[in-house]
């Protein structure tokens, strides 16, 4: 069972895709940390990220893993721990001009691909190219959407201080979160698009336990209409 699970920023890919594989026993895969994580290793290693050059020829040299366990996510580049780093506003602010580079989606890709294919109960990837060219035979495939407002005002909530004031302003993170939108939706590559054959759930007026739930209905409707097809194609070879 392939699920793929594509969208904007804060439209609750992450939260939703973590807790539907936990709950039905599936493996899960975070692409957008992924694409941080070498993003994080080119800041580290004094790779210029305005130099598209530079960024094609280290595309090969860091080692990405990502864990596949719904209930401990991780992600380390040349074996040391990404998981923090990479939701540094320095690696925000540079993984749409990174992961635009041919070189580095063709690496990332061949690695979601592999992990994919290795996880053998099943799995659920989220990013945002998943339905249309990492795993375009998906068994199910869901595009999350949500107003530009309620996305920011998801994020901006996630930046607190310790005081429990947002340390950035909510028009600065929407004006980011745009800004990173279109550069994900234009770039040639590969683009942030929704899947001719993909289910779309507008997130803006639901609550995270009430995408959870329609997310986990489509799975199972996905995962009955597979067994009843497959029987068929047994007596049909
Ligand atoms: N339907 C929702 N209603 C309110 N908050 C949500 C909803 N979905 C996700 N969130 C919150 O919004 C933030 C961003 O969600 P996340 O899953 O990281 O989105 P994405 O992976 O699409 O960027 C998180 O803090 C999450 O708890
Ligand atoms: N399949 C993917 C996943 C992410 N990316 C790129 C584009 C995104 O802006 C960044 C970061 O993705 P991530 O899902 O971590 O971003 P958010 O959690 O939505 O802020 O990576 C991509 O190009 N293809």
């Amino acid at each position: 069972m392939i699920v793929a699970i594509d969208g904007p920023s804060g439209t609750g890919k992450s939260s939703t895709s973590k807790a539907v594989a936990a709950q039905l026993g599936l493996s899960y895969l975070d692409t957008g940390a992924q694409y941080r994580a070498i993003t994080w290793w080119m800041l580290s290693n004094g790779v210029d990220v305005a130099d598209q050059e530079a960024i094609a020829a280290a595309a090969d040299k860091p080692s990405i893993v990502s864990g596949t366990d719904p209930r401990q996510p991780a992600i380390s580049a040349d074996g040391l721990d990404a998981s923090g780093p990479i939701r540094t506003q320095e690696v925000t602010a540079a993984v749409s001009a990174v992961s635009a580079v041919p070189e580095v989606r063709a690496r990332i890709t061949e690695l979601q691909r592999m992990i994919a294919a290795e996880a053998g109960g099943g799995i659920v990837v989220e990013g945002r190219d998943i339905g249309t060219t990492v795993l375009p035979g998906a068994d199910l495939k869901v595009f999350l959407t949500a107003s530009p407002e309620a996305r920011a005002a998801r994020r901006s909530g996630e930046l607190k201080t310790t005081a429990g004031r947002p340390v950035t302003d909510l028009a600065a993170t929407q004006q980011a979160l745009t800004a990173r939108d279109k550069a994900d939706s234009s770039r040639k590559t590969s683009p942030l698009k929704k899947a001719d054959d993909a289910v779309e759930v507008d997130t803006t007026e639901l609550t995270l336990e009430q995408v959870i739930e329609c997310v986990v209905t489509l799975v199972e409707k996905a995962a009955a209409r597979k067994a009843e097809a497959e029987p068929v194609e047994e007596a049909a070879r």
